[in-house]
């Protein structure tokens, strides 16, 4: 493919920019059919793009440069397993991850759904023997406890989906409390140890590599307290730890007891993961059945996305949007609003899902991009964002991209009718909140009637023509959680089929972890001394600064 910015829509979507100029989304707005020409639904989601600074005529051009850029030849070359991620010569197959149990996919003469549902099948009886009581420990009690050491992609997803989706416990099972560490510093673990009974806790130790320093440092340390409170290392290790990661020789290496490893392909990106054996904690959440309620909602958007016409295809268009807003509107920045307190973590799930996949500036072929690609992406619980950043975005100087997220049923299991409508009516309040903020962000002051008697203070004005998505779910549930999740998955596919980048490597955070390694010898130089040659005078200013401050405390 030649560089997106030399073809005919990339030239015509310049033109049709600069012909939109300065023109307010209040003027866009002003038309009856909008929301009806720039909305689409699938199975219980919606996604209405009628805040968006696009007319008829953007979403012709968007779609002719998904059209010149062959998106529908990269989506079936992703799906069917093809070696896209160039870099590392082999495909990205996280949606064979949540095929149904009877469909096969044949990769390099191999039905590989039958390895993905062999281990499937070993998590099952995992999670089935932890719920059950029968996973004891070395005393012979019984574990409660689970703490998954893991980072990145290895923690975000288990993380987000685990707070997610704690409402979905299924009711016959004992409970086990799960937790997360990952900070390489230690601290999470170290508050964690402090409340755990070493005698009730099983680690997960999850990590792809197996080899990355934060996740093999926290399990050093889980492993010496372990030891330390209940001794005998052996049984130690076979009825604490389980180990997740694609390499079954290092996680014996370690110690991780055979019929305690569970595997996953070199094809799983970490970010891409947590539909994988990496999504452990996620079952013994909310059972192996809601886990597979999860992987049937990825599946039911991987169709869509498979199968549908681009123009009425939801994460195709959620990413043109995307592509409009930064490599026509300049708009370099993205807000992940949830107005639901479940997604909490799913801003901080998605930074790393699009900034890791699509931060990059070397196009397929090598050549530096004359383009912008991922925008700066963070994010907030909705309300709570209002209390803390929304004046950026209703008064400040920045043109943000926002997207806003809410599930549009909530709290209906609640048995108690009194207790039910209270909450019913605080999660009303929510939902007003989220399309009242898009709405004064789109409009400005022009929201609110002006009354004669106002007076045009400067400081008053909100200036509005922010362009904002907004995604309701019917309710947050297993399987529209993994739709909402495979639908910003496809989305940055798409934007990486237009930038024509792999949004499938990360070598950009592969110097910083050798560089750390040898920075720490540095802090281990017992005679204080910081070799001049070795660092710059910045960083060995603050090794100095270190060594003598330890030296003297
Ligand atoms: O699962 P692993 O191999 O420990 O890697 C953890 C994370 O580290 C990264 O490689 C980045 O440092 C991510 O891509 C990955 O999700």
């Amino acid at each position: 493919m030649s560089r997106p910015s030399n073809l005919a829509s990339w030239y015509a979507l310049q033109q049709e920019a600069k012909q939109m100029g300065d023109r307010h989304l209040r003027e866009m707005s002003n038309n009856d059919q909008r929301y009806q020409e720039l909305s689409r639904h699938f199975d219980g989601l919606l996604l209405d793009l009628s805040k968006q600074r696009i007319e008829p005529l953007t979403l012709q051009l968007l779609l002719q440069l998904a059209e010149e850029c062959q998106l529908s030849t990269k989506i079936n070359d992703l799906l069917t397993g093809q070696p896209i991620n160039l870099s590392e010569k082999r495909p990205a197959l996280h949606t064979a991850l949540r095929l149904p149990a009877n469909e096969e996919l044949w990769v390099d003469g191999q039905d590989i759904n039958l390895g993905i549902q062999a281990s499937l099948d070993k998590m099952q009886q995992l999670v089935e023997k932890i719920h059950a009581g029968q996973w004891r420990g070395v005393t012979g009690l019984p574990v409660t406890h689970v703490v998954n050491l893991g980072v990145g992609g290895s923690d975000l997803g288990p993380l987000m989906v685990c707070h997610a989706l704690a409402d979905f416990k299924p009711k016959n099972i004992s409970p086990v409390k799960i937790q997360f560490a990952s900070t390489i510093d230690g601290s999470q673990l170290a508050e964690s140890l402090k409340e755990l009974n070493p005698a009730t806790t099983l680690f997960i130790f999850s990590s792809k590599s197996f080899s990355t320093i934060d996740t093999l440092t926290n399990a050093k340390t889980a492993r010496h307290w372990l030891v330390d409170k209940l001794g005998n290392e052996e049984l130690v290790l076979k009825q604490h730890f389980i180990g997740v990661s694609g390499s079954t020789e290092k996680m014996t290496q370690w110690g991780i007891a055979e019929e305690n490893q569970l595997l996953f392909w070199d094809w799983v990106g970490g970010r891409y993961s947590l539909w994988s054996a990496i999504g452990l904690p996620i079952a013994l959440q909310i059972g192996m059945q809601g886990f597979r309620q999860l992987l049937a909602g990825a599946h039911a958007l991987d169709q869509h996305f498979a199968t549908s016409r681009l123009i009425d295809n939801l994460p195709v268009l959620l990413a043109l949007s995307g592509i409009w807003n930064i490599n026509f509107l300049n708009i370099r920045a993205q807000a992940i609003l949830p107005y639901d307190g479940r997604l909490k973590y799913f801003p901080d799930y998605l930074t790393q899902l699009e900034m890791e996949s699509n931060g990059k500036s070397t196009s397929l072929k090598g050549e530096a991009v004359d383009y912008a690609t991922c925008p700066v992406l963070w994010g907030e619980l909705g309300p709570n964002a209002q209390h803390a950043f929304y004046q950026l975005l209703h008064q400040g100087t920045e043109a943000v991209n926002c997207d806003f997220i809410a599930p549009v049923h909530r709290y209906h299991e609640i048995e108690d009718p009194e207790a039910r409508k209270k909450f019913q009516d605080q999660h009303r309040l929510s939902l007003a909140n989220c399309f009242a903020q898009s709405r004064l962000l789109m409009l400005g002051d022009a929201a609110v009637p002006k009354l004669e008697s106002d007076q045009p203070m400067p400081h008053l004005l909100y200036r509005g023509n922010q362009p904002s998505s907004t995604l309701l779910i019917d309710e947050l549930t297993p399987y529209s959680l993994g739709q909402l999740i495979a639908l910003y998955e496809h989305k940055v596919f798409v934007q990486a089929a237009i930038w024509n980048i792999n949004p499938f490597d990360q070598w950009g955070v592969e110097l910083g972890k050798k560089i750390a390694l040898a920075t720490e010898q540095a802090l281990l130089a017992e005679d204080q001394q910081v070799n001049p040659e070795a660092f710059d005078p910045s960083t060995s200013g603050l090794l100095k600064h270190c060594l003598t401050t330890i030296k003297q405390s």
